[in-house]
């Protein structure tokens, strides 16, 4: 971002009412990026439309992403980083952390739809810009927000420094286990009990473990930045003025405790706390014709018998392979070579938890 020295027409405004949402949504693809101090001397830096930072004056220890909107029509998640940037820009909230905040995809918000052109989600970790495809905008935008995220860590400093990421969704379905979180493929590193603290905290006590890597935002943080990065799945997607409220304030009192305390005890760990699973396995759509055996208000983590019919791609039949198999993310309308379903399997703490 190039900051120039003549501070934009907009920052009056902003830091009156901290309304950065509104000011991303006027600008879909575009905003001029400034920097200015809150009066408890908090470093405000607007990067682009969408991307803002916060950087305290105090001693720190933690940098902290916090992503929603990389799918537009989950407002949710988009309402709770709205009112935390108020906060902090309003001084009610002052942070005591390094934070960093992004609407993904302020055109797909406007519209009310999960993506414009390609689901943004799709596209981290160098998909972007992977040949095929000729570029769009939510390709520049993933590329765009890789190099935003990767220059907030590396300016953090080393990686004594705790990294998170959260990236905050809603999903298409309802679900039998209303917030969930996906955490991302370690590659055999171990699961951290403190982390399902901190989700627990937020009111989200299943955690599916997935097994390979991906495209997504939260792998790409995890992966590449050694980030504590997780998929948060706050509910069913609403439109806005339809949430609500009360259901997240365990994740927005957390997350409000997370950015402006030095340090959070999230009490001790117990394993009846939570309900993990396992990813099964993933089914891609490959065929035009592809349908599910299911009824479309299935909701997720509902399980099968093994022998059950589940998807049918093409000439390709899934019958569920095992037991209490259970269907994640169903979505039949997903570009053809993307994932239309996983399963999972439940699965128990073990020493690979530290
Ligand atoms: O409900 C759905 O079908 C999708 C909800 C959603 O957007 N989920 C994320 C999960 C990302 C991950 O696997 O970490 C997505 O599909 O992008
Ligand atoms: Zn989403």
């Amino acid at each position: 971002m190039s900051i120039s020295a003549q501070q934009p027409s907009y920052l009056a405004k902003l830091k009156q009412d901290g309304d950065f949402l509104t000011l991303t949504r006027d600008n879909e693809f575009h905003l001029q990026g400034c920097r200015f101090l809150l009066h408890n001397n908090t470093e405000v830096t607007v990067h682009d439309t969408g991307i803002i930072e916060f950087e305290p004056h105090n001693i720190t220890n933690k940098d902290i992403v916090l992503s929603s909107a990389v799918h537009g029509n989950e407002t949710a998640p988009i309402e709770i980083c709205d009112e935390l940037i108020r906060e902090l820009i309003t001084g009610k909230l002052t942070a005591k952390q390094r934070v960093l905040f992004i609407f993904g995809n302020p055109k797909s918000i406007n519209i009310g739809k999960r993506f414009v052109e390609e689901n943004l989600n799709r596209l981290f970790n160098g998909e972007h810009s992977k040949t095929g495809l000729g570029s769009n905008p939510e390709r520049e935008r993933a590329k765009q927000l890789e190099e935003t995220v990767s220059d907030f860590f590396n300016r953090g400093g080393d990686s004594t420094r705790s990294r998170c990421h959260y990236d905050l969704h809603t999903a298409i379905r309802g679900s039998k286990n209303e917030k969930f979180a996906v955490y991302p493929f370690l590659h055999g590193q171990p699961w951290k009990k403190s982390q399902l603290q901190f989700l627990l905290s937020c009111g989200v006590n299943t955690v599916l473990m997935m097994k390979s890597s991906a495209t997504t935002f939260s792998y790409y943080s995890s992966y590449v930045h050694g980030a504590d990065a997780f998929t948060i799945e706050l509910g069913q997607v609403k439109p806005f003025g339809e949430n609500d409220m009360r259901r997240f304030e365990k994740t927005k009192a957390t997350l409000k405790a997370l950015i402006s305390l030095e340090s959070v005890d999230y009490g001790d760990f117990n394993a009846d706390d939570f309900e993990l699973f396992s990813v099964y396995r993933t089914i891609n759509r490959t065929a035009e014709s592809f349908s599910f055996s299911f009824a479309d208000d299935a909701v997720n983590f509902t399980g099968f018998a093994k022998g059950d019919l589940l998807a049918i791609d093409g000439q390709t039949r899934y019958f569920a392979e095992v037991d209490g198999e259970a269907i994640i993310f169903p979505n039949a309308d997903v570009a053809l070579g993307q994932r239309a379903l996983l399963t999972v399997t439940p699965m128990q703490v073990d020493s690979n938890f530290i």
